[in-house]
Protein backbone atom coordinates (compact mmCIF):
# COMPACT_ATOMS: atom_id res chain seq x y z
CA UNK A 1 0.00 0.00 0.00
CA UNK A 2 1.23 3.31 -0.63
CA UNK A 3 -0.07 7.06 0.79
CA UNK A 4 0.57 10.34 0.23
CA UNK A 5 1.19 13.81 1.48
CA UNK A 6 2.01 17.67 0.48
CA UNK A 7 4.44 19.15 2.76
CA UNK A 8 4.21 23.29 2.42
CA UNK A 9 6.37 25.48 3.15
CA UNK A 10 5.34 28.16 5.81
CA UNK A 11 6.60 32.00 6.42
CA UNK A 12 6.55 33.87 9.35
CA UNK A 13 4.53 36.96 9.73
CA UNK A 14 6.05 38.05 12.76
CA UNK A 15 8.70 36.24 15.37
CA UNK A 16 9.33 37.50 18.68
CA UNK A 17 11.60 36.22 21.03
CA UNK A 18 10.83 36.74 24.76
CA UNK A 19 13.69 35.51 26.55
CA UNK A 20 16.40 32.41 26.67
CA UNK A 21 15.15 29.95 28.29
CA UNK A 22 17.72 27.72 30.82
CA UNK A 23 17.59 24.58 28.22
CA UNK A 24 18.86 26.64 25.34
CA UNK A 25 16.28 27.44 23.40
CA UNK A 26 14.34 30.79 23.03
CA UNK A 27 10.82 31.45 24.33
CA UNK A 28 8.87 32.68 21.01
CA UNK A 29 5.91 34.44 20.27
CA UNK A 30 5.00 33.96 16.20
CA UNK A 31 2.19 34.11 13.41
CA UNK A 32 3.02 31.35 10.69
CA UNK A 33 0.91 30.84 7.67
CA UNK A 34 1.77 28.33 5.08
CA UNK A 35 2.11 28.80 1.15
CA UNK A 36 1.23 26.87 -1.94
CA UNK A 37 4.99 25.71 -2.42
CA UNK A 38 5.03 21.92 -1.13
CA UNK A 39 7.43 18.99 -1.39
CA UNK A 40 5.37 15.75 -2.16
CA UNK A 41 5.95 13.03 0.09
CA UNK A 42 5.16 9.04 -1.49
CA UNK A 43 5.74 6.34 1.35
CA UNK A 44 5.14 2.43 0.90
CA UNK A 45 5.07 0.00 2.78
CA UNK A 46 7.94 -2.54 2.84
CA UNK A 47 7.70 -5.98 4.11
CA UNK A 48 10.86 -5.69 5.51
CA UNK A 49 11.62 -3.80 8.74
CA UNK A 50 14.03 -0.94 7.73
CA UNK A 51 13.35 2.89 6.26
CA UNK A 52 14.66 3.38 2.77
CA UNK A 53 14.44 6.74 1.63
CA UNK A 54 15.32 8.67 -1.92
CA UNK A 55 14.74 12.04 -3.40
CA UNK A 56 14.92 13.55 -6.86
CA UNK A 57 17.00 16.53 -4.80
CA UNK A 58 20.71 15.66 -5.21
CA UNK A 59 21.26 18.08 -2.15
CA UNK A 60 19.56 16.65 0.88
CA UNK A 61 20.66 13.59 3.09
CA UNK A 62 19.57 10.13 2.22
CA UNK A 63 20.07 8.39 5.88
CA UNK A 64 19.07 9.11 9.15
CA UNK A 65 20.06 12.96 8.77
CA UNK A 66 16.72 13.37 7.59
CA UNK A 67 14.30 14.69 9.18
CA UNK A 68 11.62 12.34 7.48
CA UNK A 69 13.72 9.17 8.19
CA UNK A 70 13.80 10.31 11.96
CA UNK A 71 9.85 10.99 11.97
CA UNK A 72 9.60 7.76 10.73
CA UNK A 73 12.31 5.73 12.88
CA UNK A 74 10.29 7.44 16.00
CA UNK A 75 7.00 6.38 15.30
CA UNK A 76 8.20 2.97 14.18
CA UNK A 77 10.17 2.61 18.12
CA UNK A 78 7.46 4.36 19.81
CA UNK A 79 4.51 1.94 18.67
CA UNK A 80 6.26 -0.94 17.99
CA UNK A 81 5.95 -1.01 13.54
CA UNK A 82 7.46 -3.84 12.60
CA UNK A 83 6.80 -3.47 8.69
CA UNK A 84 9.44 -1.12 6.81
CA UNK A 85 8.89 2.03 4.26
CA UNK A 86 9.97 3.40 1.58
CA UNK A 87 9.81 7.12 1.64
CA UNK A 88 9.86 9.06 -1.55
CA UNK A 89 10.37 13.45 -1.05
CA UNK A 90 9.68 14.99 -4.05
CA UNK A 91 11.12 18.71 -3.00
CA UNK A 92 9.86 21.56 -4.41
CA UNK A 93 11.22 24.06 -1.35
CA UNK A 94 14.42 25.40 -1.03
CA UNK A 95 16.67 23.46 1.60
CA UNK A 96 18.10 25.35 4.19
CA UNK A 97 16.26 28.60 3.38
CA UNK A 98 13.57 29.74 6.91
CA UNK A 99 10.68 27.99 4.86
CA UNK A 100 10.61 25.29 7.31
CA UNK A 101 11.16 22.56 4.34
CA UNK A 102 12.64 19.84 6.38
CA UNK A 103 10.16 20.28 9.17
CA UNK A 104 7.02 20.07 6.81
CA UNK A 105 8.53 17.02 5.66
CA UNK A 106 8.96 15.13 8.94
CA UNK A 107 5.25 16.47 9.96
CA UNK A 108 3.79 14.76 7.09
CA UNK A 109 5.77 11.73 7.33
CA UNK A 110 4.17 11.45 10.67
CA UNK A 111 0.70 12.32 8.94
CA UNK A 112 1.53 9.50 6.60
CA UNK A 113 2.47 6.81 8.16
CA UNK A 114 0.06 7.47 10.56
CA UNK A 115 -2.76 6.45 8.05
CA UNK A 116 -0.32 3.80 5.73
CA UNK A 117 -0.34 1.83 9.33
CA UNK A 118 -3.58 2.91 10.57
CA UNK A 119 -2.34 3.97 14.03
CA UNK A 120 -5.26 6.65 14.99
CA UNK A 121 -3.23 8.60 16.26
CA UNK A 122 -4.00 11.76 18.23
CA UNK A 123 -3.40 15.23 16.14
CA UNK A 124 -2.13 16.64 19.56
CA UNK A 125 0.20 13.07 20.02
CA UNK A 126 1.25 13.60 16.60
CA UNK A 127 2.60 17.35 17.34
CA UNK A 128 4.14 15.53 20.70
CA UNK A 129 6.01 13.33 18.21
CA UNK A 130 7.12 16.25 16.08
CA UNK A 131 7.81 18.23 18.67
CA UNK A 132 10.47 15.84 19.22
CA UNK A 133 11.98 16.40 15.94
CA UNK A 134 11.93 19.83 15.49
CA UNK A 135 10.45 23.49 16.84
CA UNK A 136 8.52 23.91 14.17
CA UNK A 137 7.96 20.07 12.99
CA UNK A 138 4.33 20.99 15.51
CA UNK A 139 2.86 23.49 13.64
CA UNK A 140 3.76 21.56 10.41
CA UNK A 141 1.14 18.53 11.48
CA UNK A 142 -1.61 21.13 10.98
CA UNK A 143 -0.22 23.82 9.20
CA UNK A 144 -2.96 26.73 8.53
CA UNK A 145 -2.33 30.39 10.27
CA UNK A 146 -1.34 30.09 13.95
CA UNK A 147 0.35 31.77 16.47
CA UNK A 148 3.19 29.75 17.89
CA UNK A 149 4.69 30.28 21.83
CA UNK A 150 6.90 28.40 24.14
CA UNK A 151 9.77 26.92 21.75
CA UNK A 152 7.19 26.52 18.78
CA UNK A 153 5.03 23.89 20.19
CA UNK A 154 2.51 25.64 22.16
CA UNK A 155 -0.01 26.17 19.04
CA UNK A 156 -3.07 28.69 18.67
CA UNK A 157 -5.30 29.14 15.08
CA UNK A 158 -6.10 31.99 13.75
CA UNK A 159 -8.91 31.95 11.25
CA UNK A 160 -7.47 33.72 8.02
CA UNK A 161 -8.82 34.27 4.90
CA UNK A 162 -6.64 36.54 3.17
CA UNK A 163 -6.11 36.44 -0.83
CA UNK A 164 -3.09 37.19 -0.98
CA UNK A 165 0.41 36.65 -3.21
CA UNK A 166 3.59 35.91 -1.76
CA UNK A 167 6.92 36.21 -3.71
CA UNK A 168 9.81 34.34 -2.24
CA UNK A 169 13.65 35.27 -2.58
CA UNK A 170 16.49 33.43 -1.55
CA UNK A 171 19.95 34.62 -1.78
CA UNK A 172 22.48 31.48 -2.60
CA UNK A 173 23.58 31.01 1.05
CA UNK A 174 23.18 28.97 3.84
CA UNK A 175 21.99 30.46 7.06
CA UNK A 176 21.95 27.98 10.59
CA UNK A 177 19.26 28.66 12.96
CA UNK A 178 21.18 28.01 15.80
CA UNK A 179 24.03 30.53 14.82
CA UNK A 180 21.38 33.01 14.31
CA UNK A 181 19.36 32.26 17.47
CA UNK A 182 22.78 31.96 18.97
CA UNK A 183 24.04 35.58 17.97
CA UNK A 184 20.37 37.14 19.07
CA UNK A 185 20.97 39.17 22.89
CA UNK A 186 17.16 39.25 23.60
CA UNK A 187 17.57 41.59 26.18
CA UNK A 188 18.65 44.05 23.67
CA UNK A 189 15.90 43.55 20.92
CA UNK A 190 15.35 46.89 19.08
CA UNK A 191 11.83 46.19 17.98
CA UNK A 192 9.46 43.63 18.92
CA UNK A 193 6.21 42.83 17.08
CA UNK A 194 2.81 44.00 17.73
CA UNK A 195 1.69 40.38 18.00
CA UNK A 196 -2.01 41.74 19.01
CA UNK A 197 -2.54 43.71 16.85
CA UNK A 198 -1.13 41.33 13.61
CA UNK A 199 -4.05 38.85 14.57
CA UNK A 200 -6.41 41.77 14.48
CA UNK A 201 -5.20 42.87 10.95
CA UNK A 202 -5.54 39.25 9.98
CA UNK A 203 -8.40 38.17 11.07
CA UNK A 204 -10.27 41.70 10.13
CA UNK A 205 -8.96 41.31 6.74
CA UNK A 206 -7.30 44.75 7.14
CA UNK A 207 -4.08 43.93 4.62
CA UNK A 208 -2.16 47.27 4.81
CA UNK A 209 -1.75 46.87 8.69
CA UNK A 210 -1.10 43.55 8.26
CA UNK A 211 1.75 44.50 6.18
CA UNK A 212 2.91 47.53 8.74
CA UNK A 213 3.05 45.01 11.12
CA UNK A 214 5.34 42.54 9.57
CA UNK A 215 8.33 42.47 12.07
CA UNK A 216 10.99 39.11 13.05
CA UNK A 217 13.23 40.11 15.76
CA UNK A 218 16.23 37.42 14.02
CA UNK A 219 16.29 39.79 10.73
CA UNK A 220 19.01 42.33 12.28
CA UNK A 221 20.82 39.27 13.51
CA UNK A 222 21.21 37.29 9.85
CA UNK A 223 21.38 40.99 8.57
CA UNK A 224 23.99 41.86 9.83
CA UNK A 225 25.59 38.13 8.73
CA UNK A 226 24.19 38.84 5.63
CA UNK A 227 24.34 42.10 3.38
CA UNK A 228 22.65 40.38 0.49
CA UNK A 229 19.88 39.24 2.53
CA UNK A 230 19.44 43.20 2.76
CA UNK A 231 19.90 43.90 -0.49
CA UNK A 232 16.86 41.34 -1.62
CA UNK A 233 15.25 43.05 0.95
CA UNK A 234 15.42 46.68 -0.18
CA UNK A 235 14.97 45.61 -4.16
CA UNK A 236 11.87 44.17 -3.38
CA UNK A 237 10.01 47.40 -1.30
CA UNK A 238 11.24 49.22 -4.49
CA UNK A 239 10.12 46.91 -6.34
CA UNK A 240 6.46 47.10 -5.02
CA UNK A 241 5.88 44.40 -2.71
CA UNK A 242 3.84 45.82 0.15
CA UNK A 243 5.06 44.17 3.28
CA UNK A 244 8.10 42.56 3.07
CA UNK A 245 9.88 40.35 5.55
CA UNK A 246 12.60 37.72 6.29
CA UNK A 247 11.27 34.39 7.06
CA UNK A 248 12.51 32.38 10.18
CA UNK A 249 16.42 32.57 10.45
CA UNK A 250 16.10 33.19 7.03
CA UNK A 251 17.96 33.68 4.56
CA UNK A 252 14.66 33.99 2.53
CA UNK A 253 12.75 37.34 1.98
CA UNK A 254 9.33 37.23 1.40
CA UNK A 255 7.01 40.03 0.11
CA UNK A 256 3.23 40.24 -0.12
CA UNK A 257 1.67 41.80 -2.89
CA UNK A 258 -2.55 42.18 -2.98
CA UNK A 259 -2.78 42.98 -6.95
CA UNK A 260 -2.07 40.51 -9.49
CA UNK A 261 -0.58 42.97 -11.77
CA UNK A 262 2.22 44.26 -9.86
CA UNK A 263 3.40 40.31 -9.47
CA UNK A 264 5.01 40.17 -12.89
CA UNK A 265 7.36 43.54 -12.28
CA UNK A 266 8.47 42.25 -8.86
CA UNK A 267 9.28 38.39 -10.31
CA UNK A 268 11.48 39.84 -13.23
CA UNK A 269 12.96 42.83 -10.85
CA UNK A 270 14.13 40.51 -8.56
CA UNK A 271 15.16 37.43 -10.87
CA UNK A 272 17.28 39.56 -12.86
CA UNK A 273 19.99 39.56 -9.63
CA UNK A 274 18.74 36.70 -7.47
CA UNK A 275 17.72 32.62 -9.26
CA UNK A 276 15.27 31.30 -6.64
CA UNK A 277 12.69 33.16 -6.82
CA UNK A 278 9.11 31.72 -6.38
CA UNK A 279 5.99 33.39 -6.88
CA UNK A 280 3.16 31.30 -4.58
CA UNK A 281 -0.54 32.34 -2.81
CA UNK A 282 -0.19 32.45 0.64
CA UNK A 283 -3.01 29.31 1.73
CA UNK A 284 -5.77 30.10 4.18
C1 LIG B 1 13.43 29.99 13.17
C2 LIG B 1 12.21 29.10 13.18
O1 LIG B 1 12.20 28.30 12.01
C3 LIG B 1 10.96 29.99 13.13
O2 LIG B 1 9.79 29.32 12.73
C4 LIG B 1 12.15 28.21 14.41
O3 LIG B 1 12.15 28.97 15.60
C5 LIG B 1 13.29 27.22 14.43
O4 LIG B 1 12.76 25.98 14.15
P1 LIG B 1 13.65 24.69 13.82
O5 LIG B 1 14.59 24.97 12.70
O6 LIG B 1 12.69 23.55 13.70
O7 LIG B 1 14.51 24.60 15.15
P2 LIG B 1 15.17 23.35 15.87
O8 LIG B 1 15.68 22.38 14.85
O9 LIG B 1 14.30 22.86 16.95
O10 LIG B 1 16.40 24.09 16.55
C6 LIG B 1 17.54 24.53 15.86
C7 LIG B 1 18.33 25.42 16.80
O11 LIG B 1 17.69 26.71 16.89
C8 LIG B 1 17.72 27.20 18.22
N1 LIG B 1 16.33 27.46 18.69
C9 LIG B 1 15.27 26.93 18.03
C10 LIG B 1 13.99 27.19 18.45
C11 LIG B 1 13.81 28.02 19.59
N2 LIG B 1 12.58 28.31 20.04
N3 LIG B 1 14.88 28.53 20.23
C12 LIG B 1 16.14 28.26 19.79
O12 LIG B 1 17.11 28.75 20.38
C13 LIG B 1 18.45 26.17 19.04
O13 LIG B 1 19.79 26.59 19.10
C14 LIG B 1 18.38 24.92 18.23
O14 LIG B 1 19.52 24.12 18.42
N1 LIG C 1 13.70 16.33 4.37
C1 LIG C 1 14.60 17.32 4.38
N2 LIG C 1 14.49 18.35 3.53
C2 LIG C 1 15.39 19.36 3.56
N3 LIG C 1 16.45 19.40 4.37
C3 LIG C 1 16.61 18.42 5.25
C4 LIG C 1 15.69 17.34 5.30
N4 LIG C 1 16.10 16.52 6.29
C5 LIG C 1 17.20 17.06 6.83
N5 LIG C 1 17.54 18.19 6.20
C6 LIG C 1 18.69 19.06 6.58
O1 LIG C 1 18.16 20.06 7.43
C7 LIG C 1 18.84 21.30 7.26
C8 LIG C 1 17.81 22.44 7.26
O2 LIG C 1 16.97 22.30 6.13
P1 LIG C 1 15.50 22.93 6.07
O3 LIG C 1 15.18 23.04 4.62
O4 LIG C 1 14.57 22.16 6.91
O5 LIG C 1 15.80 24.34 6.71
P2 LIG C 1 14.90 25.56 7.06
O6 LIG C 1 13.89 25.77 5.99
O7 LIG C 1 15.82 26.71 7.33
O8 LIG C 1 14.20 25.15 8.39
P3 LIG C 1 13.53 26.09 9.49
O9 LIG C 1 12.76 27.15 8.78
O10 LIG C 1 12.66 25.11 10.24
O11 LIG C 1 14.67 26.62 10.32
C9 LIG C 1 19.66 21.18 5.99
O12 LIG C 1 21.00 21.23 6.34
C10 LIG C 1 19.31 19.81 5.41
O13 LIG C 1 20.46 19.14 4.95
Amino acid sequence: MKVFEKAPAKINLSLDVLYKRPDGYHEVEMIMTMVDLADRIEMQELPRDTIMISSQAGYIPLDEKNLAFQAARLIKDRYGVKQGVYIHLNKNIPVAAGLAGGSSDAAATLRGLNRLWNLNISVPELQRLGAELGSDVPYCITGGTAIARGRGEKLEPIKNSFQSWVILAKPPINVSTAQVYGRLQAGAIKKHPNTKQLVEAIQGKQFDKLCNGLCNVLEEVTLDLYPEVKHIKDCMQKLGAEGVLMSGSGPTVFGLVSKESKVARIYNGLRGFCKDVYVVRMLT
